[in-house]
């Protein structure tokens, strides 16, 4: 397979294509059809979700599979590449006709998830939520949380 792309700036290995590109790339693609006035917020949207859905199928049945998916065969492997790229190309997508900087999006996210979830506090912790007063949640037949933020 290429391991590089053509771009204006010369070439971009496909291991390291910036969201930049891709959002230029997507733009291209749907100018060079003709196609901006289908690709509203809302559709996108609803490609995008759709897409997940696709992807959801992959996994839907198997039960959990192992991390690194090492009983998969190269197809499953290009079919799951497939799916996952759909959903980013729809997500770059979705975000550059809302006019919103995905990177510098998702880097503000993380730097305010880093300080949501403090590593001393939640090392060793997925848990969103911190379970309190487990005895009356179990008498309701339910779990009372706080969310933590
Ligand atoms: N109006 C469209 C249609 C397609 N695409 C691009 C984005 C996706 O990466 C891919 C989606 O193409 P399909 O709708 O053909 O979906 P699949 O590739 O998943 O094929 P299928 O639904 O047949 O499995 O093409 C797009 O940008 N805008």
């Amino acid at each position: 397979m290429k391991d590089r792309i053509p771009s204006e700036n010369g070439e971009h290995r496909l291991s390291d294509v910036a969201l930049a590109d891709l959002t230029r790339m997507l733009a291209d693609f749907a100018n060079d059809r003709e196609w901006e006035n289908y690709h509203t917020p809302r559709n996108l949207l609803l490609a995008l979700v759709s897409e997940v859905g696709e992807l959801s199928e992959i996994f839907q049945w198997k039960g959990e599979v192992p991390r690194g998916l090492t009983d998969w065969n190269a197809d499953e492997k290009e079919h799951l590449g497939e799916e996952l790229a759909d959903v980013l190309l729809y997500l770059v997508r979705l975000a550059d006709v809302c006019n919103v900087n995905l990177g510098e999006a998702a880097l503000r996210k993380l730097k305010k998830n880093a300080l949501k979830y403090p590593v001393e506090k939640y090392k060793g912790s997925a848990h969103k939520y911190i379970l309190h007063d487990t005895d009356d949640a179990e008498k309701n037949g339910n779990v009372s949380s706080d969310i933590v933020s």
